[in-house]
C-alpha cells in the first residue's frame, strides 16, 4: 500500500487547527492532527517542506519504520514541532491501516481494556462562589471529575479563568495577553476554595487543579500539603519540569497527586519522574509526543512504576488527537482519566467524529480507524486566524512562567 500524497488543511472554526491527511493508492486515506497552539505555522513549514517530500511513495504499512526514519532521520531530535509533525503522520498512517483492516484502532492496540473513558471537565470561575457554581455546573451535566480554576482575589487577569460558561480559550489574542501573577496570595487562597467546593459538593466529585508551572517547588510542596484535607485527584504542573528533579522535593513533602506532561515531547522528559515515582499521572497525548508509536512506550514504561495516563485534552488538540487518545485511552492498562474541553460546534462540524459524552465518560464507536474525519469543503470556509497564548508577568514587571 503506497502513499501517494499528503498535504496540509488549516482551518479555523473558531481555533486554529493544522491537519494531515495520506492518501494511498488503494484509496484508504489517514488523519492526524498537527496542531501546536500558537506557533501552527511552524509545523505546517515542517511537514510540508521536510516530512511530505519523504512520505510519497512509501509503504504506509510501515508504521514503525517510518517513525524511526522521521525521528532518528531528522538528526535534530525531539522539540514540539518535530514530534507534533511526527505525530501527524503516526495518527494518519494508524488510521489508514485500522481502516484498512476494518477495525477500530482500539483494536490494533490490543483490544478492549474497559468500556468507557473517565474524562474531567473544566470550570472556571472569577471568584470563589463563581467557581463553587461552575463546579456544580459540570457535576449536574454528569461530570464525576472536574478541574476548578479560579480568578485569585487582588490579581487582575490571571490564566484559567474562563471567559464563557463551559468553555474555555487560552489562545486569545494577535498578540499575547498579558496576565499578572502574585503565587503568594494564590498559596494563601486556593485551600479555601477547595475547602469551599468540598463542603458545597462532598467527596464524591473527583477534584482536579492546574497549577500551570508558576511555583518553585518549594512552593509546590506548601500547596500539595495544604491540599491534603481536600482529596484532590491531582494537582497538575505545579513547577516547570525541564529539571525533572525539583519533584524530589515536592514528593518529599506531600502526598497529594501529581500530575504533569502536557508539554513533554518524548519519554526523555519523564524517565527520572517516573523511574523515581516522583508523579503519580503522567499527562502526554498523542499529538505532543510523536503520536500513538510514542505515547504507548510511555505509557508501558510509566506502567512498571505504577504511573497511570492523564491525556492533555485542551482544546488546542483537534478531535482527532481526541479520538485517537480515547482509542489509546480505552486499551492502555494503566489508564488514569483523561481530560475533556468540549470543541465549539463549528469545529465540530468540520471534524466529525463518533465519541461521545454520557455521565462523565467518552466512548469510542466501532468505525474502523479512529473514527475522526475532516469535511474539507467546510474546513476552507475558515480561513487560519493569528492568534497567541498570553504570558505572565510577576506584579513588578518581572516576566514569569505561564
Ligand atoms: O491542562 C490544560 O489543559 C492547560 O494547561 C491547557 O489549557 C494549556 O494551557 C493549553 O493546552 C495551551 O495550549
Ligand atoms: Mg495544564
Amino acid at each position: 500500500m503506497r502513499i501517494t500524497g499528503a498535504r496540509v488543511i488549516v482551518t479555523s472554526p473558531g481555533r486554529n487547527f493544522v491537519t494531515l491527511k495520506i492518501e494511498t493508492d488503494q484509496g484508504v486515506y489517514g488523519i492526524g492532527d498537527a496542531t501546536l497552539n500558537g506557533r501552527e505555522k511552524s509545523v505546517v513549514a515542517y511537514l510540508e517542506d521536510h516530512v511530505i517530500p519523504v512520505l510519497i511513495g512509501r509503504d504506509a504499512r510501515r508504521i514503525e519504520d517510518i517513525w524511526q526514519y522521521l525521528y532518528r532521520g531528522a538528526y535534530w531530535r525531539r522539540g514540539p514541532v518535530t514530534m507534533r509533525a511526527i505525530a501527524a503522520v503516526d495518527v494518519a498512517l494508524w488510521d489508514i491501516k485500522a481502516k484498512a483492516l476494518g477495525a477500530p484502532l482500539y483494536d490494533l492496540l490490543g483490544g478492549r481494556s474497559r468500556d468507557g473513558v473517565l474524562v474531567y471537565g473544566h470550570a472556571n470561575g472569577s471568584d470563589l462562589e463563581d467557581t463553587v457554581e461552575a463546579v456544580g455546573r459540570y457535576i449536574d451535566a454528569g461530570y464525576k471529575a472536574v478541574r476548578a480554576q479560579s480568578g485569585v482575589p487582588g490579581i487582575d487577569l490571571a490564566y484559567g479563568v474562563g471567559r464563557g460558561d463551559m468553555y474555555y480559550e487560552p489562545a486569545d489574542a494577535t498578540l499575547p495577553t498579558e496576565t499578572v501573577w502574585d503565587t503568594r496570595k494564590y498559596l494563601r487562597y486556593l485551600p479555601t476554595l477547595f475547602e469551599a467546593l468540598r463542603k458545597e459538593h462532598g467527596f464524591d466529585v473527583a477534584l482536579l487543579h492546574d497549577g500551570h508551572h508558576r511555583m518553585t517547588p518549594r512552593e509546590a510542596a506548601q500547596l500539595g500539603k495544604s491540599l491534603e484535607p481536600y482529596d484532590l485527584f491531582w494537582l497538575e504542573d505545579s513547577t516547570p519540569a525541564e529539571n525533572q528533579e525539583a519533584f524530589r522535593l515536592i514528593r518529599q513533602h506531600t502526598t497529594t497527586p501529581l500530575a504533569v506532561g502536557e508539554v513533554f515531547n518524548t519519554i526523555w522528559d519523564a524517565k527520572d519522574l517516573i523511574q523515581e515515582q516522583l508523579i503519580d499521572y503522567i499527562r502526554t497525548t498523542i499529538v505532543g509526543a510523536g503520536g500513538l508509536t510514542h505515547l504507548r512506550r510511555i505509557a508501558d514504561f510509566a506502567s512498571l512504576w505504577s504511573v497511570r495516563t492523564g491525556c492533555h485534552g485542551a482544546t488546542d488538540l483537534s478531535p482527532v488527537t481526541m479520538g485517537a487518545a480515547l482509542h489509546f485511552d480505552t486499551w492502555v492498562p494503566n489508564f488514569g482519566i483523561q481530560e475533556y474541553m468540549r470543541h465549539s460546534e463549528e469545529t465540530d462540524a468540520v471534524f466529525p467524529h463518533d465519541y461521545r459524552f454520557d455521565k462523565g465518560m467518552l466512548y469510542v464507536g466501532d468505525t474502523p480507524g479512529h473514527g475522526v474525519d475532516i469535511d474539507e469543503a467546510l474546513a476552507a470556509k475558515y480561513p487560519y486566524e493569528p492568534r497567541q497564548l498570553p504570558v505572565a508577568r510577576l506584579e513588578d514587571g518581572t516576566m514569569w512562567n505561564w
